[in-house]
């Protein structure tokens, strides 16, 4: 659809553009990214055809710019500027109807019903229908943007050119506008460029990402190749780092401030744990980072709070995640930061303790009953059942940890256990054979981020062996508090 070839130009002086070259397939959402002044804007006129330029060729469908009327190129070419203004004091649907300026033919223009039908139905698509016998002058900054959009679209453009399209668009109707655009180019063949600030909807919504760098191109790529740490930060001199969206297979940046330095330097202790009949927890000062399988929390975060709650072993809830934030709701514990466990263990039989590196601590916390045991390697011979986990393990450490360093401290964790029911003897009631863990088993690793960086956690590291001991120790001592419980409940 549109070929660009050693492209150069600008205004008066040095080039702005220098020898850019691209392609753009037809139906694709191309965006264009780059540092303030990089030459975005620039290039985007030229290929709209309203900047001249010194050196090089645009060919749109396999013929050169320079070859086609205004008429033409208007019809084929829409353009939604960044701070699209209207020197006259239309109304919304008059703003609209002029988008079909280059469909009408001769002196006498007239209206047609398909004029109508289309005006309409672009007004209703960007959210503007509601409102179009209003002033275009009495809307605010992101209606007046919708009225734009919707008179670029009512043109019925083979190709639109955007100058970030979302700038003054609350949320909504930014992924709102990107959805009906990436409709467009799937549904009606639409050719979409745009230029971005924001590389997370770029990354999300573009097909092809060209990066340029004081006008020359860094990189021309998918969004997964383009957006990827190391050129931002070098393009952009900027601190950021990636993360994986939760839903779809695309790159997201976040940014990493200054201020992160001097966050609360906070160190987990027993002095932290308070515990009732009902519940074990502990209160952070500030939050940690965490990787867990609790009932509420779960995953990758970063929380504050963590409860361990006592329920009956007989406990069922229609919805038990539900449930369970009601609960701490009704405690005074903030859901929204805390990670909850359940057990049917009796609280007092926790086992704890503290294990002190070279700059570095961690406390381990249990809480162990093992009446669900299961052999992992026979496992395919119980039947499913959810029952409030029985074996949970926090681990608390006062020190910086990797990625890599939290999946290492839950294989650690893991392993330590394991060996524990080993040592205790701890069979599986259906198979006889020796338990691995217990059917519902949770785990916490939370780390203050502070202090020492520790990159590894397998068992043999400096943090690997405290995790070991501490979970052995812990692991061991409360099944034996609980087993002892219970033979003399007997
Ligand atoms: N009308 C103009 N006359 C002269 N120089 C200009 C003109 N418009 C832009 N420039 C210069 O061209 C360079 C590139 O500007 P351009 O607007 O293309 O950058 P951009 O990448 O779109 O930036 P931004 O992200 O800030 O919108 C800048 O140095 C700018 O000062």
């Amino acid at each position: 659809m549109l070929n660009v070839d050693n492209l150069s130009g600008g205004y008066t002086g040095d080039p702005v553009v220098k020898d850019v070259s691209f392609q753009v397939q037809k139906g694709e959402l191309f965006g264009i990214l780059g540092p303030n002044g990089s030459g975005k804007t620039t290039l985007l006129k030229m290929i709209s055809g309203i900047l001249p330029f010194d050196n090089g060729t645009i060919l749109i469908k396999g013929q050169s710019i320079g070859s086609y009327s205004t008429k033409e190129l208007a019809k084929m070419i829409a353009v939604l500027s960044q701070h699209s203004t209207q020197a006259f004091s239309y109304t919304v649907k008059e703003t609209v109807s002029l988008g079909r300026y280059a469909h009408q033919k001769g002196w006498f223009h007239s209206w047609s019903d398909e004029d109508e039908r289309i005006v309409q139905e672009v007004m209703t698509q960007t959210g503007v229908a509601a409102f179009q016998e209003k002033n275009i002058q009495e809307l605010s900054g992101g209606e007046r943007q919708r009225v734009f959009l919707a008179q670029a679209l009512a043109q019925e453009p083979e190709i639109l050119l955007l100058d970030e399209p979302t700038n003054h668009l609350d949320l909504s109707y930014q992924k709102e506008l990107l959805d009906l655009l990436k409709r467009w180019t799937r549904e009606k063949g639409l050719t979409v460029i745009s230029i971005f600030h924001d590389l997370n909807l770029a990354s999300l919504y573009c097909d092809q990402l060209l990066l340029l760098e004081k006008g020359r191109i860094h990189s021309n790529d998918h969004p997964n190749e383009v957006v990827r740490v190391e050129k931002i930060k070098e393009v952009y001199r900027t601190d950021i780092e990636k993360q994986p969206h939760p839903k779809i297979p695309v790159p997201q940046m976040v940014l990493i401030p200054n201020w992160q330095g001097e966050s609360e330097q906070v160190m987990i202790g027993p002095e932290h744990m308070r515990m009732t009949k009902e519940h074990i927890s502990i209160q952070s000062d500030a939050p940690l980072r965490t990787m867990s399988s609790g009932v509420v929390g779960a995953g990758v975060g970063w929380n504050q709070t963590f409860v361990n709650r006592h329920v009956d072993k007989n406990y069922h809830a229609f919805d038990h995640r539900q449930e369970m934030q009601d609960y701490l709701k009704k405690n005074g514990f903030d859901p929204s930061v805390t990670i909850g466990m359940m057990t049917a263990v009796v609280l007092e039989d926790v086992a704890y303790k503290v294990l002190k590196g070279e700059e570095f601590s961690v406390m381990v916390v249990v809480t162990a009953g093992v009446g669900n045991a299961v052999d992992a390697s026979k496992s395919d011979q119980h039947a499913f059942e959810a029952v409030p986990g029985t074996i949970n393990i926090w681990v608390f450490v006062n020190g910086e940890l990797t990625e890599e360093a939290f999946i290492q401290s839950i294989m650690t964790a893991t392993e330590a256990k394991v060996k524990v029911m080993e040592d205790q003897e701890v069979l599986d009631t259906i198979t006889g054979t020796v338990a691995t863990g217990t059917s519902t088993d949770s785990i916490l690793i939370a780390a203050t981020q502070n202090g020492r960086m520790l990159e590894f956690a397998g068992t043999i590291t400096p943090l690997g062996k405290l995790i070991s001991r501490g979970v052995y120790d812990c692991t061991t001592e409360a099944i034996k508090k609980s087993r002892r419980r219970i033979r003399n409940l007997c």
